[in-house]
C-alpha cells in the first residue's frame, strides 16, 4: 500500500473490495505457490528424461534444464479463487512441442494423483496443456530456446535467449512478456493491482468480462488499467478508478489503446472496434471477439461507471452503485436460450468448452437476424433435467419474436459447430427465444451475476481420457528411428450417437 494516508473514498473503496472476499486468503495464495513448485519439479525431471532418452551425453543431462514462469492474473498478481494458472513450460532445444511436450509430459502428467482432466489443445494460436493440480485449473503452454539449459529465472526479454526461436514460441512468450512490460511501467504495484481488481470486479457484475462472450478479457483490463496508472502519478486508488472511466467513457475507438509507443509504421490499422496493444512488441494487439453489440454494451458501462464515479469526493458518496449486479430481467424482455447438454459432467464440459469456442460466431448470427444481442456469460444449471446441462440465457432487445428466425440461427450454428476439429462425444444443443418472465427464478439473473463460472473453454478439445471407446495408437518419435515415444488415444467418432 502507498505510504501516505490514503483518502476516504479509496479507504472505502478498499473495505468493499476486502467485504467482498475477492482477496485470495493465505491458504489459497500457498496452494498456488505449491502448484508452480510441483510443476517445476516436474518438469525437471520430465527434461532430464527427454535428455537421457535423445542420448545426449551424461553432462549435456546433468546440465539441461526447464522452468515455469507464471503470467495471466496469477503472475500479476490480481487473480481471484475461480482464477486460473497460466504457467508457462520453457524448455530447451532437443525438448519438441509434438512429442516432447504434448505427448511424454502429458503422460507424466496423467500418471500423478493430484492430476486430472488433461486436455490437449493443439491448435490454438497458443498451443497448451490444460489441466487441473489439486483442484486448480492450469493452463501450461510451451516455449522452446535455443539452448541446453533454461535457467529458472530466464529472462524472457533477453535477446540472447530469443534468438531463432519458433514462431509458436515466440507467440507463447508474449503473454509472459506483455506481463513482465505491465509491471515496469507501472509506478505503484500496489496501487495497479487493487485498480485491476476493482475493474474486474466492475466487469463480471455488469456483464463486460469474458472474450469469448465478446467482452473483455483479464488481458484487455489488464493494459486498460496499466494505461490509467501509468499517467497519473499522484494517484490514490479512488482517483485511478474514476479515472479509468472517465478515460474509457471517452476514448475514440478505434484510435488503440497503446502503453508502448509504437515507432515503426504500422502495416493496416489496428485489428478491430475496440483495438488494445498487447505490450509486448510493435503493432501486436490483444485477440478481441467483440461485435457490435458487445462494443455498444461496453460502451453504455463505461459511460454509466464514468457517471457514478465522477462524483466520488462527495461526502455522501457510495461504491455500492457501481458494482451493483446487471439487472438483466428488467433490460431485456426477451432472451435466447442457450441449452447444452451431454451423457455425463466430462462430456459436458468438453462439449460446451467447444461450443463457447465458437460463441462469437453464434453471436453474430443472433445479430444478423435480432439486430442486438448481450451475451450474459453467466451460465445457469437447470438442477431438475436429467441430463447434466448447462444454460446461458442472452438479453435481445426486441418487442415481438418470431420463432422462425431462432431456428434458422440453429441451423446455421450447428453447422458451424461440426464444421471443426472438435473429436470428443458430441452433446446436444437446443436455442430457444424465452420472455423475461421465464428465466430461472431461484437464480434472478442479476444477483447470479456472482455466480462461479462453471466451464472454461478450450478451443479444441483433443480426446477424452476414456478407456471404451478410445484406442491407443503408438506415435513414433522423429528422431531416434523405430522408437515409441508414446500413445495416442484415438476416439471412435461412430460410437459416439450423435445428436446434434
Ligand atoms: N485475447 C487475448 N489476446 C492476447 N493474449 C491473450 C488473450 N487471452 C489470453 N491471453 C494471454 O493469456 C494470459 C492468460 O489469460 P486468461 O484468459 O487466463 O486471463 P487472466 O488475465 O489470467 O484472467 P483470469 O483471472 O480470468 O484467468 C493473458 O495474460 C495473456 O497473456
Ligand atoms: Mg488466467
Ligand atoms: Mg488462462
Amino acid at each position: 500500500m502507498s505510504e501516505k494516508l490514503e483518502d476516504e473514498p479509496s479507504i472505502s473503496l478498499r473495505q468493499l473490495m476486502a467485504n467482498e472476499g475477492i482477496i485470495p486468503s493465505l491458504e489459497d495464495r500457498e496452494k498456488r505457490r505449491v502448484v508452480i513448485d510441483r510443476l517445476r519439479m516436474i518438469v525437471v525431471r520430465w527434461v532430464k528424461t527427454v535428455a537421457w532418452k535423445r542420448r545426449l551425453p551424461q553432462h549435456q543431462i546433468d546440465a539441461t534444464n526447464a522452468t515455469i514462469i507464471a503470467y495471466g492474473s496469477y503472475g500479476l498478481g490480481v487473480y481471484g479463487s475461480e482464477s486460473d494458472i497460466d504457467a508457462l513450460l520453457i524448455g530447451p532445444f532437443f525438448a519438441s512441442m509434438a512429442e516432447d511436450f504434448f505427448i511424454g509430459l502429458r503422460d507424466m502428467l496423467i500418471t500423478r494423483r493430484e492430476v486430472s482432466e488433461v486436455h490437449c489443445v493443439k491448435d490454438a494460436k497458443v498451443p497448451l496443456i490444460r489441466f487441473k493440480f489439486d483442484g486448480i485449473l492450469v493452463d501450461l503452454p510451451y516455449a522452446q530456446l535455443r539452448v541446453l539449459s533454461v535457467p529458472h529465472n530466464v529472462d524472457v526479454l533477453n535477446p540472447f535467449f530469443l534468438r531463432d526461436i519458433d514462431e509458436t514460441s515466440w507467440k507463447s512468450l508474449s503473454g509472459v512478456r506483455a506481463n513482465k512490460f505491465i509491471l515496469q511501467l507501472v509506478p505503484s504495484l500496489e496501487l495497479f493491482q487493487s485498480l485491476l481488481r476493482c475493474v474486474k470486479l466492475w466487469a463480471k457484475r455488469r456483464g463486460v468480462y469474458g472474450n469469448l462472450n465478446g467482452f473483455l478479457g483479464g488481458v484487455h483490463m489488464a493494459v486498460l488499467a496499466a494505461f490509467v496508472c501509468g499517467y497519473e502519478r499522484n494517484a490514490t486508488l479512488s482517483s485511478l478508478l474514476a479515472n479509468f472511466f472517465n478515460t474509457f467513457a471517452h476514448w475514440q475507438w478505434p484510435i488503440p489503446v497503446m502503453l508502448l509507443d509504437d515507432t515503426y509504421p504500422a502495416t493496416g490499422s489496428p485489428p478491430g472496434l475496440m483495438p488494445i496493444q498487447l505490450p509486448c512488441g510493435p503493432h501486436q494487439f490483444c485477440n478481441s471477439n467483440i461485435t457490435r453489440s458487445t462494443f455498444y454494451k461496453i460502451m453504455a458501462e463505461f459511460l454509466r461507471g464514468h457517471n457514478v464515479t465522477k462524483d466520488y469526493l462527495n461526502p455522501n458518496f457510495s461504491w455500492k452503485n457501481l458494482f451493483e449486479p446487471y439487472p438483466y430481467a428488467n433490460t431485456y424482455t426477451w432472451f435466447t436460450k442457450i441449452h447444452l447438454s451431454a451423457a455425463n459432467q466430462e462430456d459436458l464440459s468438453n462439449w460446451v468448452g467447444w461450443v463457447k469456442s465458437r460463441f462469437r460466431c453464434l453471436l453474430l448470427k443472433i445479430e444478423e437476424v435480432y439486430g442486438f444481442c448481450d451475451p450474459n456469460p453467466t451460465e445457469y444449471v437447470e438442477t431438475y433435467a436429467k441430463q447434466p446441462n448447462i444454460v446461458f440465457y442472452w438479453g435481445l432487445q426486441l418487442r415481438t419474436i418470431n420463432v422462425s428466425d431462432i431456428e434458422s440461427v440453429e441451423t446455421n450454428f450447428l453447422k458451424n459447430l461440426n464444421s471443426g476439429s472438435f473429436q470428443g462425444p458430441v452433446g446436444r444443443i437446443h436455442l430457444s427465444v424465452v420472455k423475461a418472465s421465464q428465466l430461472p427464478r431461484n437464480s434472478d439473473c442479476a444477483s447470479d451475476n456472482r455466480s462461479k463460472k462453471v466451464t472454461r473453454t478450450c478451443w479444441r478439445i483433443r480426446i477424452r481420457e476414456d478407456k471404451q471407446q478410445c484406442k491407443n495408437v503408438p506415435v513414433y518419435s522423429k528422431h531416434l528411428p523405430g522408437y515409441v515415444v508414446g500413445y495416442e488415444k484415438i476416439h471412435h467418432r461412430e460410437d459416439e450417437g450423435t445428436e446434434v
